[in-house]
């Protein structure tokens, strides 16, 4: 909103309540005399009844009469320009201007050029940070606390509210400019979303006019009187903006209700979740659980038989082969284990993000260090001469068991969530379904003490299990296939797997406000995918190449460690720029970076790898998970199937991720699916 709607405003509600023409004109002279002075202060202080009733009348048809014809910015001239269906205002320069259409043909610094009309353009003054009006003392006198202070002059401090609703002659405005003292108008305020999208130095024009607004609805107003002024002097034109069409141009009615019942965004706000039915609600959870085993254990199998054509399925083992106590108890042996490290006191503390009390939970990092552990003990393991290979020998058996624990588990966490308070439930824990709670799990962060077992599934049982099990496949290979080192294709498939694995417990800091922790309770769905789906069918590349060695020519390895790069640069770029965002806004090794205010306080990049595409980290990891199959040559379909899972996986995620960001963020999050909209591949998704 610039000053000249404001002004509409000032004269909106005083020629409502008087006599129009007069108050009108009574502000067109003061402010082409520039005759209206403060007594005391010498400053003009603008304020008015509360900016955000909507029951304000419009006021262009009331000030129609002030609006002179012609164009109001010249050919050449760079202004801000409303982009068509959005708040968003860019800079532009006019090209031209049709007197016919009374369009202006502008082209906006992308290089698109379009028919705007001029009351969607706005002047670059009104976007540029004010000079010598921003001593630190003169900020002091324009904030709300102070001119709401009851020691202040009724004037000077009178509540929004309370303006007196008396004849002309009393009313605040006529009696302090008749004794040259303060003129008060009414203001609307400046809603943060209509000043988005602007680079973030500390020069930004745009940002820090809308954090003045946020900070004060009262403001002094001389500098923007200066540039009124100056627009009439110039006999350009006054364009009014209809308060009515101000709240109309919004899209969504709720958000700007929210705006204006809650105009102060507040930071670090914890939405509240609405429960939505995800994965097809409990038929969809009932299929995946009976399913997710199954394919499993089929795909494990595959991977053992010669010939491992998908058609090919002939089993060898009855089901009843899959159960072997021993091996249950190897591996309730090694989660013990894991458990013991995740348990050491070694490692920083980091905070999870704030839950619905407000609070947040601290976690050990220590991932890296369980991992060297694990690294030492598989040394010493094979120094002494264990064999290891009897993991892969039963790798079905470990399957089964580790499916066992998991369902063992969700039972453990669905009874306990019971005895959970609303707060500590997830928003798809609330629904009354038994099998969809089951799935989804209730409990966001069950612990027993200081072990969060969430966090454990996901970092040491998931990710270590995975590496484990992998250089378990290597070294099968080189036992099966009589090798004195592993393949090209076994070495690239467990570094490439290995150092996404560093990369993940390096950066375990940024996990904990990924959807999973942060967001979703502990049921049958995560227990099953950290401690089965993940160190069993992440490395179905490697356990395939045990028996179906590939050679690869140092080309096509050269081709695959490029796009694996690639694809890690990405992945890993978009995570770095998100997450140091996330942690300071304000970074200035961020400046670069455009990013958009929202009404939540939370900030959305637009810019960047954000402004590429919404999900860029899936698209590189995407990218990496299909590098990451291409060692196992082309024989067989089986080893791409992670590549296959991944991206059916993190297409999924982006609508559930979406619809948590659009409760979050509600228009704002519309707002910047207008400015990036493909989700993980530019004119593609
Ligand atoms: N290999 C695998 O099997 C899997 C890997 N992953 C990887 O794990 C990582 C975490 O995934 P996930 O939690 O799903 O997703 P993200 O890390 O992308 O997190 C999504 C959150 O980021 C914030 N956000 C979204 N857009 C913006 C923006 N423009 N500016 C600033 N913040 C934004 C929002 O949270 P808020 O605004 O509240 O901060 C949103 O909820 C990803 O790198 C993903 O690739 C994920 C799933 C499976
Ligand atoms: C089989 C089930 C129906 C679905 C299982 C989904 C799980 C495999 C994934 C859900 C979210 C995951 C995340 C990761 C691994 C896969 C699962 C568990 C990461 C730990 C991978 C490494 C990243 O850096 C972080 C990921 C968080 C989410």
């Amino acid at each position: 909103m610039n000053i000249n709607s404001r002004m509409a405003m000032f004269i909106s509600e005083d020629s409502k309540k008087h006599h129009t023409g007069t108050w009108c004109l009574f502000l067109y002279s003061s402010l082409c005399r520039t005759q209206v002075r403060s007594g005391r202060s010498g400053r003009y202080i603008l304020s008015g009844p509360s900016p955000y009733d909507l029951s304000r009348p419009s006021c262009s048809d009331i000030c129609a009469d002030l609006r002179m014809p012609g164009p109001r910015f010249s050919d050449g001239d760079s202004a801000m320009a409303r982009w068509p269906g959005s708040n968003l205002y860019f800079e532009i320069q006019i090209l031209s201007f049709d007197s016919g259409s009374q369009l202006y043909s502008v082209l906006f610094k992308d290089g698109t050029e379009m028919n705007i009309k001029e009351s969607d353009i706005r002047s670059l003054n009104i976007f540029r940070p004010k000079r010598g009006s921003a001593s630190p003392s003169r900020r002091r006198s324009r904030s709300r606390t102070r001119s709401r202070s009851p020691g202040r002059t009724p004037t000077q401090g009178r509540s929004p509210a309370r303006t007196p609703k008396t004849d002309p002659k009393s009313s605040p405005v006529v009696r302090d400019s008749r004794k040259g003292d303060i003129l008060k108008v009414h203001l609307t305020p400046l809603k943060p979303q209509d000043f988005i999208v602007e680079t973030r130095n500390g020069k930004d024009a745009i940002t820090r006019h809308a954090k003045l607004y946020r900070e004060s609805p009262v403001i002094q107003a001389e500098e923007e009187l200066k540039v009124y002024e100056k627009q009439i002097k110039n006999q350009k034109v006054l364009r009014y903006i209809q308060r009515k069409e101000y709240f109309a141009e919004s899209e969504n009615k709720d958000v700007n209700k929210k705006f204006i019942l809650n105009p102060e965004p507040t930071r670090n706000i914890v939405p509240v979740e609405k429960p939505v039915v995800e994965f097809g609600g409990a038929i969809g959870a009932t299929l995946v659980m009976l399913s997710m085993p199954p394919l499993l254990y089929y795909l494990l199998h595959m991977c053992a038989q010669k010939d491992a054509s998908l058609w090919n399925f002939y089993p060898h083992w009855t089901f009843r082969d899959l159960w072997e106590s021993t091996v249950f108890g190897y591996f309730a042996l090694w989660i013990l284990l894991l458990e013991l490290f995740y348990l050491l006191p070694i490692g920083p503390i980091a905070h999870g993000v704030p839950l619905a009390t407000g609070k947040r939970l601290s976690y050990r990092i220590n991932g890296l260090f369980a991992l060297f552990f694990i690294g030492v003990l598989v040394a010493v393991l094979l120094y002494y001469k264990i064999n290891l290979l009897y993991v892969y020998q039963h790798l079905h058996q470990f399957a089964a068991s580790a499916t066992l624990l998991s369902v063992i588990l969700s039972a453990y966490l669905f009874v306990r969530s019971r005895k959970a308070s609303q707060e500590e439930l997830s928003a798809a824990g609330k629904s009354r379904n038994f099998i969809y709670t089951f799935f989804m799990g209730r409990e966001l962060n069950p612990r027993i003490g200081k072990f969060d077992l969430k966090h454990f599934s996901a970092v040491h049982a998931a990710l270590i299990g995975w590496v484990f099990i992998n250089f378990i496949m290597l070294l099968a290979e080189m036992d099966i296939q009589q090798l004195e080192s592993p393949s090209a294709s076994m070495i690239s498939v467990n570094a490439f797997q290995l150092f996404y694995v560093l990369h993940a417990l390096w950066n375990q800091e940024s996990m904990l406000s990924s959807l999973d922790i942060a967001h979703e309770g502990f049921g049958f769905m995560l227990a099953f995918g950290n401690l089965v789906w993940v160190p069993f069918a992440y490395s179905l590349q490697a356990a395939y190449l045990v028996k179906h060695p590939v050679e690869i020519s140092w080309a096509v390895l050269g081709a695959v460690v490029a796009m694996n790069t690639f694809g890690y640069i990405i992945f890993r770029s978009a995570n770095n720029q998100k997450n140091a965002f996330r942690r300071n806004p304000e970074d200035p090794r961020l400046s670069y970076l455009k990013s958009i205010p929202t009404s939540c306080g939370s900030p959305l990049l637009a810019s960047g790898w954000w402004g590429f595409v919404r999900h860029p980290n899936y698209l590189g990891d995407i990218i990496m998970a299909w590098a990451w199959c291409l060692p196992c040559g082309f024989n067989d379909v089986l080893p791409y199937f992670y590549g296959f899972f991944l991206t059916g996986l993190l297409i999924h995620r982006v609508s559930r991720v979406e619809h948590r960001c659009r409760q979050k963020y509600s228009h704002d999050w519309d707002k910047y699916c207008h400015l990036v909209p493909y989700r993980i591949l530019p004119y593609v998704y």
